[in-house]
């Protein structure tokens, strides 16, 4: 089930004009500050924007929390100077399938796929990037260790790397609280299915596309009309597939999401601010009450890069019915099973999906 904007009882209704809104509809830009500090009264209005924006367009930017120093044009350049390694470095990094001699399966670059409507490469990082303890298992490959460059290379990066998914593990679990706050439920309730998570930071860099003879560019596939412009989609319309990400532009527009009437919203990169959306599996789990809103890249004027952290469980989180109204009943699953099964449908995952069995196979 699908609930649109103010079908949702929250106990705050919709006003009218929102409603009614057409092509000017914005995604809410919201100060998150609060959600840092004791209960307050602060602290619920932030919860009423959050709530409203997560299950209504089911998209926001965020702004005001501890790590947003970290999204200005040189802080995010420190980051993203991993792009600036010579072609045989990055391949060092490759993943298994896109180099067999190598044995990561999850973790690690990705390359161009010359062919593919999604026009990116880049590299997937996990919490062994932040966390000397982060738990390692030879059999499982969420729980593989991220193929990182030499220091050398790129002096400081890994530093700032694991700074910032540090950061955005805070904020990812300030935004899960402010949810099951709003649900009616304990805000520490998410908290044990996050300790010890597997989140993902992600770096992207989506070169100026050009007609190099690889694929016909013309295709009705490879563009969209934008304001009047052929634009075209440097990253296919999808939904996440987990819970919460938080997305950082890097002052260069492109990202849209998709409201309930089919429209595509332009999604601001401003600095200081994240893109926040939410995954399918959250909402799932909040019976459609949180929104998986679909989103796309279409390319700008310019190579495009973004820093997407998806915030996730534990391998071995059990997600289990909670306990809201119009919440869906099901067998409770393992989150890691859930996500190999739904990571390995995109792109840059091709090929893999036979390597891992469900650690706790479906009921008959
Ligand atoms: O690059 C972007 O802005 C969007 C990336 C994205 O949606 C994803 O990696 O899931
Ligand atoms: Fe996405």
């Amino acid at each position: 089930m699908r609930l649109r904007v103010g079908e949702f009882d929250c106990g705050t209704p919709v006003p009218k004009h929102r409603k009614d809104r057409k092509m000017s509809e914005t995604i809410p830009a919201i100060d998150i500050a609060p959600l840092f500090g004791p209960p307050s009264p602060a602290r619920d209005e932030a919860d009423r924007q959050i709530f409203a924006a997560a299950s209504g367009i089911g998209f926001m930017t965020a702004r005001g929390f501890p790590g947003a120093e970290l999204l200005t044009r040189e802080r995010r350049g420190k980051l993203l100077k991993i792009f600036e390694l010579p072609d045989a470095e990055k391949q060092k990094l490759l993943r298994w399938n896109f180099d067999p001699s190598k044995s990561n399966y999850y973790r690690g670059w990705f390359p161009l796929q010359p062919t593919a409507v999604s026009y990116k490469e880049g590299i997937d990082m996990g919490p062994d990037i932040a966390h000397a303890d982060a738990e390692f298992a030879a059999d499982d490959p969420l729980l593989e260790r991220t193929p990182l460059p030499a220091e050398s290379d790129v002096p400081g990066w890994k530093a700032a790397a694991a700074h910032y998914y540090r950061s955005m593990e805070k904020v990812g679990a300030a935004l899960m609280a402010s949810i099951a706050r709003s649900l009616g439920l304990e805000d520490d309730i998410f908290d044990g299915h996050f300790q010890g998570g597997i989140s993902t930071l992600r770096l992207i860099r989506y070169p100026l596309r050009t007609e190099d003879g690889a694929v016909d560019l013309s295709k009705p596939e490879y563009s969209v009309m934008h304001k009047g412009e052929r634009r075209l989609v440097i990253g296919r319309e999808h939904a996440d597939s987990g819970f919460v990400t938080l997305l950082a532009q890097d002052g260069v527009e492109g990202l849209q999401a998709k409201n309930h009437a089919g429209e595509w919203i332009d999604v601001p990169p401003a600095d200081g601010t994240l893109a926040v959306n939410f995954g399918q599996l959250l909402e799932r789990w909040t019976g459609g009450v949180v929104q998986a809103t679909r989103h796309r890249v279409i390319a700008p004027k310019t190579a495009r890069y973004s820093i997407p952290f998806f915030y996730e469980p534990r391998v071995d989180a059990e997600i289990a019915p909670l306990p809201i109204k119009g919440a869906s009943d099901f067998a409770p699953f393992l989150y890691g099973d859930y996500l190999w099964e739904s990571a390995t449908n995109f792109v840059e995952m091709a090929g893999v999906k036979t390597l891992r069995k469900p650690r706790r196979p479906a009921a008959a």
